[in-house]
């Protein structure tokens, strides 16, 4: 029934699809996939053996839609140097219709001048590393919240059981939401539970949308066969993304009209506000509403699956933990808490969290790009509006390139280092569509990470190793949340207790 690269495409799970046809692939020819039900975000690795066969690119084509699957770093490295601003592109897929409304926000607007000017504002008013700098206060802050709420609930020192997945989830959109409104959702002193609720919905929705099978983005004909199911369902979700952030744009309005209120608080929705008073045709709510639904979800959930794939990684592999902690003990010492700009000295924790980028990256495909006219790559012709989806999980996981790739190994990274990765390690892609957020990012899973390993001894819960099964979701989440147990160590009770 299937062609030997039917299976390999569609078991390797290089992309996970319905059903292919038969004797319709062949290596870099443009010859044609049909699938009865793609998911295209949702694809999903599995262990390499498989796909030892793949070549360096593979053009496909979904439905109407010809796409271009690049599994190599040259390749990669040709689409974002050479080709980046013939990538700079995103495809008109549904979602960003619904939840990129209309295609005008940061991650799905079209390149242009648009987009540089929304990258521009992202950039210099939240992810710059002067306003990082600025903004410090905020990560340090809900860390210590984060390790006070562990140290509370076990400073008998027995062990006891904690929903991580939850706990880093909470910590992320704080810290995100502090930068952007200027207001924490979770925790104690917060009267906002119910919007943290909402808000926590909004996200587990977008999330399971973007990534669901999606027919009319790639088969027009079920479009014109009325408004699909997804369709539906992802304007419902639209409208609650619009009301939760337009509520938050009107809150700062009544704070900004009070004249009580004179000082401004630095935070973006206020930036953006202050741009509307002097641009309004540009700086419409609307606009306003995509910045910050945009920065809200890609900042939380993709930070929080990295932090619990790394405390999962750790909990599998005891020694690795132990390594981490003593690096942490030997450089930073138990008479204080780790500090951000301690981890430029601790190399082997830097490793963990490349390791887990490595294994496993949030976005293992990136963001679809679209080519704006044709070029090539490795020689063969990509013609003008083909769809590229980098399989950065595939490069990253290469025998080829990586040795026991299957095989969690932060040591890697020291050895080689002065060595550049760019193109065998794209976990925040690369070039122009890159992600804005990796400096944030990277501080935050550094000191989150750091602390808990400083502060706590964290053991399984059962006897058997942590499930490392991946679930259904475009930021590759785990299949079950991670539950751990912890407990201060005996040498950090006396700092924790002052927290
Ligand atoms: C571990 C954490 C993160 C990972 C792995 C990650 C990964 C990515 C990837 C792969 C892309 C697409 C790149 C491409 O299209 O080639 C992306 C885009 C983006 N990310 Fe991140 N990200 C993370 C955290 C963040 C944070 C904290 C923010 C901001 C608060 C953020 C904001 C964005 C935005 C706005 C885009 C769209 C950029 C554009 O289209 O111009 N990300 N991210």
């Amino acid at each position: 029934m299937t062609s030997r690269y039917d299976e390999q495409i569609s078991d390797g799970r290089v992309l996970r699809t319905g059903v292919f046809h038969k004797s319709l692939v062949r290596e870099g020819t443009g010859a044609e996939i049909s699938c009865s039900s793609t998911m295209l975000s949702s694809a999903r690795p599995i262990p390499y053996k498989r796909y030892t066969a793949i070549p360096a690119r593979v053009f496909i084509r979904f439905g109407s839609r010809p796409v271009v699957l690049v599994p190599s770093p040259s390749a990669a490295e040709e689409c974002f140097t050479k080709n980046d601003i013939i990538f700079a592109n995103r495809p008109r897929l549904l979602a960003g219709k619904h939840l990129g409304n209309n295609y005008t926000t940061l991650l799905w607007a079209s390149y242009g001048d648009h987009w540089r000017n929304l990258r521009r504002i992202a950039s210099l008013e939240l992810l710059s590393s002067n306003r990082l700098q600025i903004f410090h206060g905020i990560r340090v802050d809900e860390v210590q919240l984060l390790c006070q709420r562990l140290f509370r609930g076990s400073e008998s020192g027995e062990y006891r059981i904690v929903d991580m997945k939850s706990m880093f989830f909470e910590l992320t959109l704080n810290v995100v939401m502090r930068m952007i409104a200027g207001k924490r959702y979770y925790g104690e002193n917060v009267s906002g539970s119910e919007d943290a609720r909402r808000f926590k919905a909004i996200v587990t929705e977008t999330l399971q949308l973007s990534a669901a099978t999606n027919l009319v983005d790639f088969l027009p004909f079920v479009k014109s066969a009325g408004l699909s199911k997804t369709e539906k369902r992802l304007l419902i979700l639209r409208a609650k993304r619009d009301k939760f952030t337009q509520e938050l744009i009107e809150e700062h309005r009544r704070l900004r009209c009070d004249s009580a209120s004179e000082q401004r608080s630095g935070n973006m929705i206020d930036v953006l506000l202050s741009l509307q008073e002097t641009e309004p045709e540009y700086y419409t709510d609307h606009i306003i509403r995509g910045m910050m639904q945009v920065l809200l979800i890609e900042g939380s959930d993709t930070s929080a699956a990295t932090m619990e794939w790394a405390l999962s990684s750790l909990l599998n592999n005891p020694e690795i933990l132990e390594q981490a902690q003593s690096e942490i003990d030997t450089n930073v010492g138990q008479s204080r808490l780790i500090e951000e700009s301690d981890l430029t000295e601790l190399p082997y924790l830097h490793g963990i969290i490349k390791e887990t980028l490595r294994i496993y990256p949030a976005a293992p495909l990136l963001v679809p790009h679209e080519s704006s006219e044709e070029c090539t790559i490795g020689g063969f012709k990509v013609p003008r509006g083909t769809m590229l989806l980098v399989n950065s999980w595939a490069i990253q996981n290469d025998p080829r390139i990586w040795e026991e790739p299957s095989k969690f190994k932060p040591e890697r990274f020291r050895e080689m280092a002065g060595k550049s990765d760019k193109y065998m390690l794209l976990p925040f892609g690369t070039g122009r569509r890159g992600c804005p957020g990796e400096g944030l990012a990277m501080r935050l899973v550094g000191l989150a990470l750091g602390s808990m390993i400083q502060c706590f001894e964290w053991v399984r819960t059962g006897g058997e190793l942590v499930d490392m099964s991946v679930g259904t979701g475009l930021t590759m989440p785990r299949a079950q949340p991670l539950l751990a147990m912890c407990r201060p160590r005996p040498a950090m009770v006396t700092l924790l207790s002052q927290l």
